[in-house]
């Protein structure tokens, strides 16, 4: 993977000399498989290293029943599975937290057995303690007898012991696929792992390895110290890492000077294919080494072949950078960046109001393609004159816009109406509203059903359902909707064949409803308060198409309308 910054899943593995235990304490072995099966056998406890007491025959009376309850069909589906085998980065940057984020973010399940913890923030490493090789060995015990693991991912193996214990529990315990990020060398350039654990990891762990994916000083400290600095050398470099034993070998070029693009190369033993990418001016980028073998690691697990998975790995980092571009963790020179993307931009709200408050829907404003090409208007200025009026919520209901117009012209009314505290909805089209971070939509029963569009906008955003009955009214609010709009209210020409339901109709809606109200149809200037004056239960407000966009001076109109509201429903505010 190529980035403006050197990826950064490295750590300082020089510092741990000093504070790692050079000579693990006497821990008795990791418990075997005899052991396991003994204490199935005979008494249901032994006591671990630590001297708790772990329930062995507990343990494994649950596995049974799980397992029972799978094969009796009970509807149990197999989780994709990936294991990582790395050091934990107390910044979450990168290591054990990038993975679990990295696998949670595509979909799979993701356990750790932890190699090394390290004492780390965006400024640097300031500390690594290795854990024991005998609890590095009890971990991968653990997970492995007992989940079904699709895909190892390595990470930070700091010790040629840990290397060969991973080895053997692989071939106890077979995956379908091996991922080898070989965290070596510091982003200062540094070779971190000395040559014994460079000589285990060709020897013993390449050979094993589905893929490989270097950085460019990684590659190098591979082979012997060899120069990397074109791609042309990295087209040597993947051969003869291949040459080791690795069934793919993916160098990633993001060091490589001089390139505005990035190009990674990737090796299958036959044919050799340069991977292009835009490169990403960004600080955020510690942890996209991890991320990317992780993300490589998830798509094995799903079931991808190799080349779709690099692929797939590679377009996830380069959002997630992207996306990621303008956050600010830590004082260092390499900031972490965001595995959740869109996700994330919802639960933050980054202080915007989008929660519904009901009397939002005061005076709802609903624009109209078709009557601001009549009066030579743009919606933005349509949408800034309704707000100046006193509009306290606004639709975009653009029936007949081109998209790329109608996604433009709903980026600028989003900064209109945000800069004015208005809460900004879009009519039918989800496409807009995800793309323009709406704050939310309106859909008919004829649109896209509110659940489906609750999944695709998250818990935060605004979700208004139109109901002409009782019925429908329920359905919304069991379906999670925010409000209704019930119309039309009185005949209109703004929109073809709609039943009208008159004030009896809205009557029924707004007594039977959960959910706070607004009237639609046919309102203006004339009829506004015959509407509010009905005071009826959970009707807050209007909402107009007609009465303010089809008029000379939309300011003027929404000005005079909510005069017209307030005086009929003063408790409504
Ligand atoms: C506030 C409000 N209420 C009702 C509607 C109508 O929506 P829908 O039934 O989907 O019809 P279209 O507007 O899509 O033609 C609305 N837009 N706003
Ligand atoms: C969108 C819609 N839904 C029910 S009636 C209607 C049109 C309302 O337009 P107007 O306010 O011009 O009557
Ligand atoms: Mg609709």
């Amino acid at each position: 993977m190529a980035f403006s910054a050197t990826l950064s899943c490295t750590v300082f593995f020089n510092l741990h000399k000093n504070r790692s235990r050079s000579s693990p304490p006497p821990h008795p072995p990791p418990i075997s498989r005899q052991e396991l099966r003994r204490s199935r056998g005979g008494s249901a406890s032994s006591r671990s290293r630590s001297g708790r007491i772990r329930s062995f025959g507990a343990m494994e009376a649950a596995t049974a029943e799980v397992a029972a309850a799978g094969e009796s069909g009970g509807g149990m589906a197999k989780v994709p599975h990936v294991l990582t085998v790395a050091g934990s980065d107390s910044g979450a940057g990168a290591g054990i937290q990038a993975d679990l984020k990295a696998c949670a973010a595509r979909g799979v399940y993701c356990s750790t057995v932890i190699t090394a913890v390290t004492a780390q923030n965006t400024v640097g490493v300031q500390g690594v303690d290795n854990v024991p090789e005998e609890f590095v060995a009890e971990q991968l015990e653990s997970v492995l007898s007992d989940m079904q693991v699709d895909v190892v991912k390595t990470g930070m193996l700091p010790s040629p012991g840990i290397v060969r214990i991973l080895r053997k529990s692989l071939n106890k315990f077979p995956v379908k696929a091996l991922v080898v990020d070989p965290v070596m060398v510091s982003t200062s350039g540094d070779v971190l792992a000395g040559p014994s654990v460079l000589d285990v990891f060709r020897e013993e762990l390449l050979p094993l390895a589905d893929i490989v994916t270097p950085n460019l000083k990684e590659a190098s400290a591979l082979l012997g110290g060899r120069q990397l600095e074109t791609i042309a050398d990295m087209h040597s470099a993947v051969k003869l890492l291949h040459q080791m034993g690795p069934r793919h070998v993916l160098v990633k070029g993001g060091d490589l000077p001089g390139s505005c693009d990035a190009v990674d190369v990737f090796f299958d033993g036959e044919r050799i294919h340069d991977l292009h990418a835009p490169r990403v001016k960004t600080r955020n980028t510690h942890g996209t080494g991890c991320t990317l073998a992780s993300c490589i690691a998830a798509e094995l697990a799903k079931g991808s072949s190799m080349l779709p998975a690099v692929q797939v790995a590679k377009r996830f980092v380069e959002n997630a950078l992207d996306y990621s571009k303008e956050i600010s963790i830590g004082k260092g020179p390499q900031g972490p960046f965001d595995h959740f993307l869109m996700l994330n931009r919802k639960v933050h709200n980054f202080g915007k109001k989008i929660v519904l408050d009901p009397s939002d829907l005061f005076l709802y404003a609903v624009t109209d393609s078709g009557m601001n090409r009549k009066w030579g208007r743009s919606i933005e200025d349509a949408v800034k004159a309704a707000i100046e009026g006193g509009a306290t919520i606004i639709q975009l209901r653009e029936k007949d816009a081109e998209t790329r117009n109608f996604l433009e012209a709903a980026k600028s009314c989003m900064e209109v109406c945000h800069s004015r505290g208005v809460p900004l909805l879009i009519n039918d089209r989800i496409d807009i509203a995800l793309a323009c971070d709406a704050d939310g939509i309106h859909v008919g029963q004829s649109d896209m059903p509110v659940r489906t569009a609750r999944t695709l906008l998250g818990p935060e955003k605004i979700i208004g359902v139109s109901c002409k009955t009782p019925e429908q009214a329920q359905q919304a609010y069991m379906d999670g909707a925010d409000y209704i709009g019930s119309g039309g209210i009185y005949p209109t020409n703004t929109k073809e064949n709609n039943l009208t339901i008159g004030l009896e109709g809205l009557k029924a809606v707004c007594l039977s409803s959960k959910l706070p109200v607004v009237a639609i149809g046919g309102i203006g200037m004339s009829n506004a308060h015959a509407v509010m004056e009905l005071g009826l239960p959970n009707l807050k407000g209007v909402a107009v198409v007609s009465a303010l966009f089809d008029r000379e001076c939309i300011s003027t109109e929404a000005r005079k309308l909510h005069e017209v509201l307030s005086g009929a429903a003063p408790e409504v505010k």
